[in-house]
């Protein structure tokens, strides 16, 4: 894994904004793997802002994104469908049949998430995978205990992940209890990883995903498996690293301390 941490989260989401835009200029029909989350919002913007000022263009790039509620339609207000459409999707010019994600409506969520693994595995690899990171060490929605070879399928979400993600929900509406998620095998399948954790509460994840042992008790350590991993942070969330002149530290003023 290369780890690069930046003083500002704002630094940190323009470093894997750039990231995404090389990746679509090199190779216009790339296939990224997408994320949600409140980390995301202004990576989008950034993509946004690319497309609008005519510095890229998604026509012909395909999104295949991590996960999906089980039981929220793809307009509902709190669905990851919402949130891509609402974020960057409908803002660009990513064609519509090229945006896929998990459909939580599905009558059989099993059966829908063996559809949606074929569907990579029919269009992958992956060429870039972007993450974020749960504060218990999740990707995408596989939880702790999520076996590291895991494919597309149902995962119970824990009360951790309940309550760190109530806040997206209305008052008195309960989040899902079940996700739809890739498995962490088919993100390990990517050709390059690209994970971004801003702010104080991942910096417990981040110290163990890159320092901690390789365990389902953190599922993002499986990432030190994967040979073209980068890992994005902000200050607050590289605060508990332990060994930081391992590690590539950028200043405000750009200049990077090579590990
Ligand atoms: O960015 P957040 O809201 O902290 O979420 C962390 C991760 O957990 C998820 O919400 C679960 O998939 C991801 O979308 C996100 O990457």
């Amino acid at each position: 894994m290369k780890i690069l941490i930046f003083p500002t989260s704002e630094a940190a989401a323009e470093r894997v904004a750039q990231q995404i835009l090389t990746t679509v200029r090199a190779k216009p029909q790339a296939r990224l793997g997408l994320a949600t989350g409140g980390t995301m919002p202004p990576v989008y913007q950034r993509l946004v802002t690319a497309y609008r000022t005519g510095q890229v263009s998604f026509a012909e790039t395909l999104s295949l994104n991590l996960d999906e509620y089980v039981g929220l339609a793809p307009d509902h207000p709190c669905s990851y469908h919402h949130f891509m459409q609402d974020t960057l999707f409908a803002q660009t010019d990513f064609a519509p049949g090229h945006t896929h994600l998990p459909r939580g409506d599905a009558p059989d969520a099993d059966v829908e998430s063996a559809r949606y693994d074929a569907l990579i595995a029919a269009n992958g690899p992956i060429d870039l995978q972007l993450l974020g990171l749960g504060p218990n060490g999740h990707i995408g929605f596989n939880e702790p205990s999520s076996s590291l070879a895991s494919r597309t399928r149902v995962k119970t979400l824990t009360s951790a992940t309940l309550a760190a993600n109530k806040r997206y929900f209305a008052a008195g509406e309960q989040p899902p209890k079940y996700a739809i998620t890739v498995g962490i095998g088919t993100i390990l399948d990517a050709r390059e990883i690209v994970l971004l954790a801003t702010g104080p509460s991942k910096a417990k994840a981040a110290a163990q995903m890159i320092e901690g042992p390789l365990s389902a008790a953190c599922p993002a350590s499986s990432l030190q498996m994967h040979q073209n991993t980068t890992v994005v942070l902000d200050a607050a969330a590289a605060a508990e690293l332990q060994h930081l002149d391992y590690y590539h530290t950028v200043h405000p003023e750009g200049r990077e301390d090579a590990a």
